[in-house]
């Protein structure tokens, strides 16, 4: 069997809650405004271990606050872990946060080409190719190809960033909460694109709120609850313990 292409053992990460605002007087007196140790302090992920194999396709589901946005910046690199490892054997093209890692200030133009060449697409792969990318992001995102990305809705910015992400030959495919933002007719591009990405051996990390895109593309299921996985089955096996805590 061939070795896993992401593998999390004992994974954490820790973030700080600035708690210094929430301190009350009395309290700011009694701790002479130090803080304590560990003030603050909480982890969003921990003790999470899991392999993902060349070619699944992965729902990672939970409510919100669990830390699947922050598994996906960790499995991206964006994000560094406090314990334990996660390896990545392979690149990764990126959809998180509703963002390809756009800058505001710049045009839809710019940031194709700043995004497509941070990920290592070529200059001249990117000028071939621009048109077949701004058209796939559809007639608003075209007429405002040279207008600040700033002034773009949520769903042009995704529209766009997909279509670069899409693009990039990287065998790993991170995709958070995506088709939430877009219309039917974007959704339905997206699940073709994912087919044929799927279709070609990439491996997707899909976080979703969406059962019936969950089922549509996962044959693995991650569940996670304020920050632990719970549950590492199928899609069905990781839905049917969402669903029964929602329910209860
Ligand atoms: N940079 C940060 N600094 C401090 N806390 C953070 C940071 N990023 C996320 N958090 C917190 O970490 C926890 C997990 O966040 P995360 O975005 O991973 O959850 P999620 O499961 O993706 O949620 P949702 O379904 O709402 O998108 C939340 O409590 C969130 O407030």
């Amino acid at each position: 069997m061939s070795a896993p292409i992401i593998e999390a053992q004992g994974l954490g990460v820790k973030f700080v809650r600035n708690r210094r605002r929430q301190l009350r007087i009395r309290e700011m007196f009694i701790h002479r405004g130090g803080r304590q140790p560990n003030a603050g302090v909480f982890w969003p992920l921990r003790d999470v271990s899991f392999a993902v194999r060349p070619g699944d396709a992965v729902g990672v589901i939970g409510r919100n606050g669990t830390g699947k946005s922050t598994l996906l910046r960790l499995i991206a690199g964006v994000l560094i872990q406090d314990e334990g490892k996660i390896i990545v054997r392979g690149k990764v093209a990126p959809l998180l946060e509703l963002s390809a890692g756009f800058s505001n200030e710049l045009t839809g133009r710019e940031n194709v080409h700043l995004v497509g060449s941070l990920h290592g697409l070529s200059n001249s792969f990117l000028k071939k190719h621009f048109d077949e990318i701004v058209d796939f992001a559809g007639d608003q995102v075209s007429k405002a190809i040279d207008t600040p990305v700033r002034h773009y809705s949520s769903g042009m910015k995704v529209r766009l960033g997909f279509s670069v992400i899409a693009r990039l030959p990287h065998p790993i495919l991170l995709v958070d909460e995506v088709m939430a933002v877009g219309d039917a007719e974007f959704r339905k591009k997206c699940y073709v694109t994912i087919d044929r990405l799927l279709g070609e051996g990439r491996t997707l990390v899909l976080v979703s709120h969406n059962e019936g895109d969950l089922t549509r593309f996962c044959n693995r299921g991650l569940y996670f609850e304020q920050g632990k996985l719970v549950t590492d089955g199928t899609v069905q096996d990781a839905l049917d313990a969402y669903n029964g805590v929602v329910r209860a």
